[in-house]
């Protein structure tokens, strides 16, 4: 994900391959306009002020997916709708093409993403269809441009061997996934770039997102976002996961504002450069009986997903982010009960509108 600032800074790439596919979101912010002058690289947006050409650009590659959107439209309020690009390689919904300046990137092309970072066009190569490519492809073009880089990794970078209740940040990592394989390598390269190259690498494992203005996408966690579009819609949810399932999970404008704080933390706070950070844990009962406090007739039964469930057996059940709060102040704001609210009041305000119209 993006941090921007006056020198050139990548921001992100995150490849997920979820248990079957592959599912890149990526960042790289560059400043076109080089100003004269050169901004310590750790010095804050609040100290610097920048002028409208001096503001820095942002690309987001991946961006439709359950981040990218709420990201981009976050940055655009910082840093102004025509300084942050949204990407991916799908065709984007109208809304979100007419929010802001969109373009085809595919992050397994480095020559076209290449051309992005310098400016350009680019033409759409054949995307290569593995994963761990595209992250030595933004690897290399962030360490070539001197830029920062954020890698979402995630809970999914634990595996049955690691201390789950809670996981820490360093521990045993040997996921049973492509998905946290590659993760793990995201991590592990992250931080040899960083050491050998001196690239400014920066990354937070995510918990399981909840956010309610996309679909779910199909992973593990994502029980908990489905639960409530069928709540409002139906009043019914069956649940993939055994009812006593605790994993970790974050409401996305936690998500976000994580993101965008540790990319502007000043890097000698920083006494790691892969970080848990955490909000709630909770199992499907826990999670139903919260929804079922405000929509008492909702309706809950099991068809437990077996290879999910085993995936989510193998998974952190609490974070340890403990190095996170101390190094740069990290603090969730939204547990189940605000959570619960959140989502309920937007999907039901959604729904509504659905029916008026
Ligand atoms: N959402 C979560 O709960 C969660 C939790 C932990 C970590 N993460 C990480 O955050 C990142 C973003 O997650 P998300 O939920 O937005 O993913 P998503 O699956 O919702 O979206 C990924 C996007 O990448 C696009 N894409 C696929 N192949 C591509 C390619 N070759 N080049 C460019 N784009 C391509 C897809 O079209 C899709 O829009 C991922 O790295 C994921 O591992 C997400
Ligand atoms: C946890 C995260 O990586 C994703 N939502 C999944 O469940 O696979």
């Amino acid at each position: 994900m993006p941090v921007v600032r006056a020198l050139n800074r990548v921001v992100r790439q995150a490849l997920a391959a979820p248990p079957c596919g592959y599912q890149p979101l990526a960042v790289a912010v560059r400043n076109i306009s080089f100003s004269p002058r050169q901004v310590t690289s750790d010095a804050s947006f609040h100290s610097v002020s920048f002028s409208e050409t001096d503001h820095p650009k942002v690309l987001i590659t991946g961006g439709l997916g359950q981040l990218g959107v709420g990201l981009a439209k976050l940055l655009r309020k910082r840093f102004g709708k025509n300084n942050v690009i949204l990407s991916d390689i799908r065709k984007p919904p109208s809304n979100v093409f007419h929010s802001g300046p969109f373009i085809y990137s595919d992050i397994l092309d480095y020559k076209n993403l290449r051309e992005i970072v310098r400016g350009g066009g680019g033409e759409r190569a054949l995307a290569r269809a593995v994963n761990i490519t595209g992250l030595h492809n933004i690897l290399d073009i962030a360490a070539e441009h001197g830029l920062r880089l954020f890698v979402p990794s995630t809970i999914g970078a634990f595996g049955p061997t690691s201390p789950r209740n809670p996981t820490p940040d360093l521990c045993v990592q040997r996921p049973r996934t492509i998905y946290g394989v590659s993760k793990v390598h995201a991590e592990l390269m992250g931080e040899y770039y960083h050491h050998r190259y001196g690239l400014d690498f920066r990354c937070l494992r995510y918990p399981g997102i909840i956010s309610a203005d996309s679909q779910p996408g199909g992973g593990t966690t994502d029980y908990a976002v489905q639960i409530f579009h069928d709540a409002v819609k139906t009043g019914k949810f069956e649940c993939n996961l055994k009812p006593d399932t605790r994993l970790p999970m974050m409401y996305i404008d936690d998500c976000l504002r994580a993101t965008l704080e540790v990319m502007e933390a000043p890097a000698d706070t920083l006494s790691m450069r892969t970080y848990n950070i955490n909000a709630m844990s909770f199992t499907p009962e826990e999670l139903a009986r919260e929804v079922q406090r405000q929509l008492p007739d909702l309706q809950i039964t099991y068809d437990i997903d077996h290879v999910r469930q085993a995936i989510a057996d193998s998974w952190p059940m609490n974070f340890d982010d403990d190095n996170a709060r101390r190094d740069w102040g990290w603090k969730h704001e939204y547990d189940l009960p605000e959570l619960v609210q959140t989502m309920l009041n937007f999907i039901g305000a959604e729904s509504r509108v659905a029916q008026a119209s």
